[in-house]
């Protein structure tokens, strides 16, 4: 049997697994299984977290279809907890996820929730924003600004687009962004979950720089359906960098699973 921890980032939720228990890396049908809502934990994502050389520790993600992410922002968070509570760090953190190097911090809000910020990789501006623009803040987003994003059908507009040319074969997160009076709302359709999840951290990251290019403004609070999370970046000639992402993230519970996995 092996032990597992469920926590959440704004709604955006995660299998957490301890890679210093872990014989071998789950197989996709396995994280499939784990994530499934009615068959299994449930989850959007499943995470690895173990000690890895030059850093506190290594995360590796996989969408809820198995399929390897390269970063994932609210994962993130979530890892800088974990890798805290099972003492692999303490609260300044550094770590590694599939996009490079990252650092974190945290405090702690109750005993099993942390206001947790981290740092994200420098940001590729993009050569022009239209209403939609293609941007890259460790995994692949598209942000669509739209005059309010809960008038939009998320989950179906959202898989129309992610299974057009030209992303059908790569896949890509799709964003629903609103400016208003400062404020950034968003709601996003995720590639590898396929479908809308509560909240997106790499997808607010992508949204806030767009804002960014489109009002001057470098710090952004954003409503999700699941919280509020914090972005600040700093716009250079073709890169935003100092990026920050900042935001609640909990454990909900932990267990054991009982199916055949590890093997
Ligand atoms: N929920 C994540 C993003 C997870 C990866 C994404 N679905 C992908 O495959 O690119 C976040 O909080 O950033």
């Amino acid at each position: 049997m092996i032990k597992f921890y469920k926590f959440h980032g704004t709604g955006n939720d995660f299998i957490m697994l301890d890679g210093r228990e872990l014989l071998t890396i789950p197989t996709p049908d396995e994280i499939r299984q784990l994530c499934h809502r009615q068959m299994g934990i449930g989850a959007d994502g499943l995470i690895i977290v173990k000690p890895v050389e030059g850093f506190d520790f290594e995360m590796i993600y996989f969408n809820a279809d198995g399929s390897l992410a390269t970063m994932c922002g609210n994962g993130a968070r979530c890892a800088v907890a974990f890798g805290y509570i099972s003492g692999m760090s303490g609260s300044d953190i550094t770590f590694k996820a599939g996009d490079g190097g990252h650092s974190g911090t945290l405090q702690p809000l109750t005993d099993y929730k942390w206001m947790v910020e981290i740092s994200m990789g420098n940001i590729s501006i993009p050569d022009h924003t239209g209403e939609s623009t293609e941007i890259h803040t460790g995994t692949p987003h598209l942000v669509i600004i739209t005059r309010d994003p809960d008038s939009v059908n998320v989950p179906v507009e959202g898989r129309r687009i992610r299974y057009s040319e030209p992303y059908q074969t790569s896949g890509i997160n799709v964003n629903f962004l609103s400016i208003r009076d400062n404020r950034l709302k968003v709601r996003t359709y995720e590639k590898g979950v396929e479908d809308e999840t509560l909240s997106c951290g790499t997808g607010v990251t992508a949204c806030a720089a767009v804002a960014a290019m489109k009002t001057g403004v470098n710090n952004w609070i954003i409503e999700t359906r699941g919280g509020i999370l914090e972005v600040r970046l700093k716009k250079n000639e073709t890169i935003f960098d100092n990026v920050r992402l900042k935001g609640p993230a909990a454990m909900v519970f932990c267990g054991e699973f009982t199916g055949s996995f590890p093997r």
